[in-house]
């Protein structure tokens, strides 16, 4: 496995392959788990043994709020490579901000509002902006035919989606199933900031959204969903989380599904985001 810092090295190490029209990439902000792990062998699958399977870890500040933990994102890049190495990851591309961002990045890459600004974009404002610039960005340097992205982020997935189609960017976008604890706690970076404690507890988020979902099923047409979320929202505010939002929607276009729908039983999508002490989790449960 090779390790590059650079755009130049980076260019320089796939156009060396053998076949460097198949390209697998795996974006991460790194400090791996086994969520990223899977990926990374998700990627091997599609691409075969002579496939190029690549990783880039940068933690992009520009998806991040003033007020958010982009100071405190554990990098890890010795570990990472360690585990990356362990799933036969051909390349990892690591830079720094001058390397990404040499100036500062005023061309920058706009989401479709209809998508981007409701959920984590209503509670991240520029999150996805910040997402899709540096994807794009990643996209133009490494020139990837496959993109893998985890299911765990669904909105992300949603909305990076798109983008490829509108810009008709010649790349396979694919979903990676989110990675759970035995639990169920669906892995993430974030965890790491949870105290014992509050890792057991952090398994309120998906059995509230298992829930929510269960319930909009039962209710069919019925359902109020408002109330239903409303709901939730407040049992799991009395269990001492502070909810953004949690919520059914269409797994289409993430709006809310209509009675008609809900009673011929259309796929949905139950998300949700909510901060346990100083960690804001989010999570997703399709049914
Ligand atoms: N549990 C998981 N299962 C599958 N894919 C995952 C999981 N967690 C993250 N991913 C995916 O890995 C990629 C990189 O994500 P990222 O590096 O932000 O990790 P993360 O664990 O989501 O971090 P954070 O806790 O900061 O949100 C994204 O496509 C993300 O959806
Ligand atoms: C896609 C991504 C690597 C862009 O920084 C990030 O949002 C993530 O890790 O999900
Ligand atoms: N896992 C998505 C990246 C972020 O939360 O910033």
């Amino acid at each position: 496995m090779q390790i590059v810092h650079t755009i130049a090295e980076l260019r320089q190490v796939l156009k060396a392959r053998a076949l460097p029209n198949d390209v697998a990439l795996v974006p991460t902000m790194g400090n791996l788990h086994d969520g990223h792990l899977a990926l990374v062998r998700q990627a091997r699958e599609r691409v075969g043994a002579a496939g190029t399977v690549a990783a880039s870890i940068f933690v992009n500040r520009l998806q991040f709020a003033p007020h958010e933990d982009f100071d405190r994102y554990p990098r890890t890049l010795a570990r990472d490579a360690e585990l990356l190495a362990g799933v036969g990851c051909d390349l990892v591309f690591a830079p720094d901000e001058r390397e990404m961002y040499p100036q500062p990045q005023t061309y920058q890459v706009l989401p479709d509002p209809a998508l981007a600004e409701l959920l984590e974009g209503r509670f991240r404002p520029g999150f996805f902006t910040g997402v899709c610039t540096i994807v794009m960005k990643l996209f133009t340097i490494v020139q990837p035919q496959l993109a893998i992205f985890g299911k765990k982020d669904y909105q992300q997935l949603m909305v990076l989606r798109r983008m490829v189609e509108q810009f008709a960017l010649p790349i396979e976008v694919i979903a990676g199933e989110t990675r759970r604890s035995e639990q169920g706690l669906a892995l993430s970076s974030r965890n790491g900031y949870l105290s014992d404690a509050e890792r057991t507890q952090a398994l309120q988020l998906s059995a509230a959204l298992r829930g929510l979902l269960e319930r909009v099923r039962r209710d069919g047409a019925a359902a109020d969903l408002a109330v239903i979320e409303a709901e939730a929202h407040a049992a799991l505010a009395v269990q001492g989380w502070a909810p953004d939002y949690l919520t059914v929607r269409r797994r289409t276009d993430l709006q809310a599904p209509d009675a008609a729908e809900r009673a011929a039983g259309i796929p949905l999508v139950a998300l949700g985001a909510a901060r346990l002490g100083a960690t804001r989790l989010i999570d997703n449960v399709e049914g």
